[in-house]
């Protein structure tokens, strides 16, 4: 397992070892102890899996208050995706800052994601399928989001016109969001 941070503090990139062979492969997706050899202990109470049917969609960005912060393990079984998390930690000396990665069904890269970051993707592939473990169960009450266009954060997504629910639509920018986290 080989595990990559990025430019903000706590945000990895983990590669599993994969065993190829004739009939296919084999890899260990999830494996505690040997993250807890890198100093990464989490207690996922969730896994989470959804499908995107066109290329396009865009799902975030989004995060839960305090006390239902979720740290997110993010992968991708099928298809492909831009995998995007925003430190929203306001005491961070990165606060706003944000990083993206593609995670796809050949890469099986994932993205740890830890608590005070707000998480979004967009699909580049239809069909795509992404799973994700979370340490504290989804809370309606808790649940927010920042607007995925804030010029502020400036993401740079694959599309300027994505396939968004009713509810990304909505989101305040990060200035005028609720971020106890
Ligand atoms: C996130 C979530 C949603 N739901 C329900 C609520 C709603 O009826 C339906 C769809 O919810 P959403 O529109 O919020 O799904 P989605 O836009 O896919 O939300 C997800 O986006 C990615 C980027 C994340 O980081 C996740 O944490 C989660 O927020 O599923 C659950 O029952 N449990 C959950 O854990």
């Amino acid at each position: 397992m080989k595990i990559t941070p990025t430019a903000l503090a706590g945000l990895v990139i983990i590669e599993p070892e994969v065993h190829a062979d004739h009939r296919g492969f084999f890899m260990e997706s999830y494996h505690a102890a040997k993250l807890a050899v890198q100093w990464i202990t989490i207690d996922f109470v969730q896994d989470n899996h959804s499908l995107s049917e066109e290329i396009g969609v865009l799902r975030g960005l989004h995060y839960q208050l305090n006390p239902q912060a979720q740290t997110k393990l993010v992968r991708v079984v099928a298809g492909s995706i831009y995998d995007v998390a925003v430190d929203i930690r306001p005491s961070s000396p990165t606060f706003g800052q944000w990083v993206g990665v593609t995670l796809s069904a050949d890469n099986k890269r994932q993205l740890l994601v830890p608590q005070g970051f707000a998480h979004g993707f967009c699909t580049l592939e239809p069909k795509t399928q992404v799973l994700y473990k979370v340490d504290a169960y989804y809370s309606p009450q808790h649940d927010r989001g920042i607007r995925w266009n804030d010029p502020a954060i400036g993401i740079v997504w694959p599309t300027t016109s994505p396939i968004l629910s009713a509810k990304d639509e909505k989101h305040p920018v990060l200035r005028d969001a609720e971020i106890n986290v």
